[in-house]
């Protein structure tokens, strides 16, 4: 991986950024140290290290098995329960997997990070066509989202299949003591993965959260655990500054807020990364966006967004900054042919790889947005594959941890939260929450 930042210079002077290294050095020993603010939250900071064989081939074997049994599995989740898998599912797979008419895994779909009666109906009337099995994936167990989708499938299963093959056809990744969803793992003989409590949510994309799903669709979570090694090791306190890729770019997106940059676009121009964008928003929005602080992030994939949210970019408020996700080489080739006619007037391209447009749009962007005010920082991996994607979220992690205890904040709560799940339960007249309804009712 290669973070540049020479495309922010022109924001804000390359010495200071540079000033910045030993403030990124100490809040990333603070991580390490476990001294800092949300201390009780660092179990992800090595994590990769310290998963082991057994621990990948238990995953393995147990996805196998459930996969060997049906054709869709519905992972039920929300939030860091969900979006590292799609996240990394989105971007390993074809972009068209659930086309493929001759498949070795089972179509893996989500659920439970909605609560929408439409997208429950629909998804029950498609699964009727197909073998069913099902992850739920919540790390308090209590999560009304995924808890009320898996109250649905699970029946569904179990009116399908019977209670004792249903409790083959499901696994659940929770605490290994609390909750209601451990509770009902037990009573129901399901087969459990734990999510130690020294992992937050939006952290846990390296644990069975992420990893399970994973291997279930086929990925080769062995490769993506290994990319996450390769750049825990490269991100510790103990690389340089100047080679630390995680204190780079912490260096450089806190330099811009300070500078009045509020608000940072992750933008890519491989729509397989677009979910990548979703699951960085929850990890630097939750970890960040709190006492009236924090970068907002946003995200734009490219180059379709050019002709939507483009001229925003380009000419709106001076407030952004842009960090883009390069790939240097895609998997495949493909080569734009003559045309006889050249109607199109696009002969010019002939013979020449669609991937050298794309680059070529990219890099025409980067510099019109660097013109027009916006600074950029650009992230560039290899390839999109399992190695490389693991790395890449993990290096997004220790960024977020670095970022975060730079920003002042305690980068492992999310207290803000709770105000929605409060007026929910209140205006549904949850017992407890009596008082508050009536008060909320009001004000509608
Ligand atoms: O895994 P759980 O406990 O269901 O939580 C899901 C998500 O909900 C949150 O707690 C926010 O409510 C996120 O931090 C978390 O990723």
């Amino acid at each position: 991986m290669n973070v540049k930042i020479e495309k922010i210079y022109g924001a804000v002077a390359a010495e200071k950024v540079a000033a910045l290294g030993g403030e990124m050095k100490v809040a990333n020993e603070l991580l390490h140290s476990g001294k800092g603010a949300g201390n009780d939250f660092l179990g992800w900071v090595n994590l990769p290290t310290q998963t082991t064989e057994n621990e990948i081939a238990e995953i393995n074997a147990v996805a196998k098995e459930l996969a060997k049994k049906v054709e869709v599995v519905v992972i039920i989740g929300i939030g860091g329960s969900y979006l590292g898998a799609k996240a990394v599912l989105d971007a390993i797979n074809s972009s068209f997997d659930q086309l493929q008419k001759v498949r070795k895994n089972p179509v893996v779909i989500f659920a439970g990070q909605n609560i929408s009666e439409d997208y429950i109906v629909e998804l029950l009337d498609t699964l009727k066509h197909y073998s069913i099995g099902a992850v739920v994936i919540s790390k308090s167990g209590t999560t009304t989202e995924p808890a009320i989708a898996f109250r649905i499938i699970k029946e569904e299963i179990e009116h399908r299949y019977g209670k004792d093959e249903a409790a083959k056809r499901i696994i659940a990744v929770t605490d290994k003591a609390r909750g209601a969803l451990r509770t009902l793992a037990t009573q129901e003989g399901y087969k459990t993965f734990v999510i130690e409590d020294n992992v937050g949510g939006r952290f846990s994309v390296l644990t069975p959260v992420g990893l399970l799903p994973l291997a279930v669709a086929g990925v080769d979570i062995e490769s993506f655990v290994k990319g996450a090694q390769d750049m825990e090791r490269a991100c510790l306190p103990e690389v340089g500054y100047d080679k630390n890729p995680a204190e780079i770019y912490a260096a450089a997106r806190t330099a811009l807020y300070r500078d009045g940059k509020k608000i940072e676009i992750l933008a890519s121009y491989e729509p397989k990364l677009q979910n990548i964008g979703e699951w960085w928003k929850q990890l630097y929005g939750e970890s960040e966006g709190k006492e009236g602080k924090g970068i907002f992030p946003a995200s734009v994939t490219l180059t379709a967004d050019l002709h939507s949210m483009g001229q925003y970019i380009q000419d709106g408020e001076r407030t952004l900054f842009e960090t883009v996700i390069s790939v240097k080489e895609p998997k495949s080739r493909y080569e734009i042919k003559a045309d006889a006619a050249n109607l199109d007037g696009l002969n010019f391209l002939a013979g020449r790889r669609i991937s050298e447009v794309n680059r070529m749009a990219q890099l025409g962007t980067m510099l019109a947005h660097v013109d027009g005010g916006v600074p950029n920082i650009e992230i560039e991996i290899d390839k999109i594959d399992a190695y490389n994607i693991g790395g890449l979220l993990y290096f997004f992690e220790k960024a977020c941890g670095i970022s975060g205890y730079a920003l002042g904040v305690n980068p492992f709560d999310q207290p803000g939260v709770e105000a929605y799940k409060k007026n929910m339960f209140a205006l549904l007249g949850k017992p407890g929450f009596e008082k508050e309804g009536e008060e909320l009712r009001k004000r509608l």
